[in-house]
């Protein structure tokens, strides 16, 4: 089976001021080391994320300012934002599907790019299709639902690359509480 073309929108420079993101991150983000392939953070509604789970946290107004240029191309909110700090080439991503449990069912995926430059790899399901789009500083890439179910991404390794900081935003689905007239 061939898998449905990939649906992705690669934004260079959607960032008024990617310089002082990346140097916020650095300086601000207490980064979490359960992960041995790269170090995490999440802000805003928690994200259950490669089997750990993240604490409420509020979103930095910097990060805020950053999902709602995402918004303003995904034509959506974002509600949590999962940062990845990969500190040399070694740290990596390998292939998965991002879990759209919790999230709005045909919600898309941003991920905005800090730092080096590093490439994101897409496999199709059939195995056989792969594309590549280089992620470069200050850039946005967004991925739909579809494209989810019928690719998995992954960062490979880079040799000598220096440090990249991703910020993942999705949309969580509005829990609400059941009512009289909902019985
Ligand atoms: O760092 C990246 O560009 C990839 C991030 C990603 O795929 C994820 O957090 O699910
Ligand atoms: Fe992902």
């Amino acid at each position: 089976m061939t898998a449905p073309p990939l649906d992705v929108r690669h934004i260079a420079a959607a960032l008024p001021d990617p310089d002082a993101d990346l140097a916020f991150l650095l300086a601000e983000v207490d980064w979490d080391d359960r992960i041995r392939a790269r170090r995490t953070a999440s802000f805003g509604t928690p994200y259950n994320y490669s089997g750990h789970h993240y604490d409420p946290a509020p979103m930095p107004p910097r990060i805020a300012a950053i999902a709602a240029i995402a918004a303003t191309h995904a034509g959506h909110h974002y509600d949590n934002c999962l940062a990845n700090r990969y500190d040399t080439g070694e740290h990596t991503m390998g292939f998965h599907r991002d879990s759209y449990e919790g999230l709005v069912p045909d919600s898309a995926v941003a991920i905005v790019s800090l730092g080096a430059t590093r490439t994101l790899v897409f496999r199709g399901e059939d195995r056989a299709h792969r594309a590549e789009i280089v992620l470069e500083h200050g850039s946005l890439l967004l991925m739909t639902a579809e494209t989810q179910r019928h690719w998995t991404h992954a960062v490979p390794r880079a040799a000598g690359v220096g440090l990249r900081c991703s910020l993942t935003f999705r949309r969580f689905a509005v829990v609400r509480p059941a009512s009289a007239s909902d019985r």
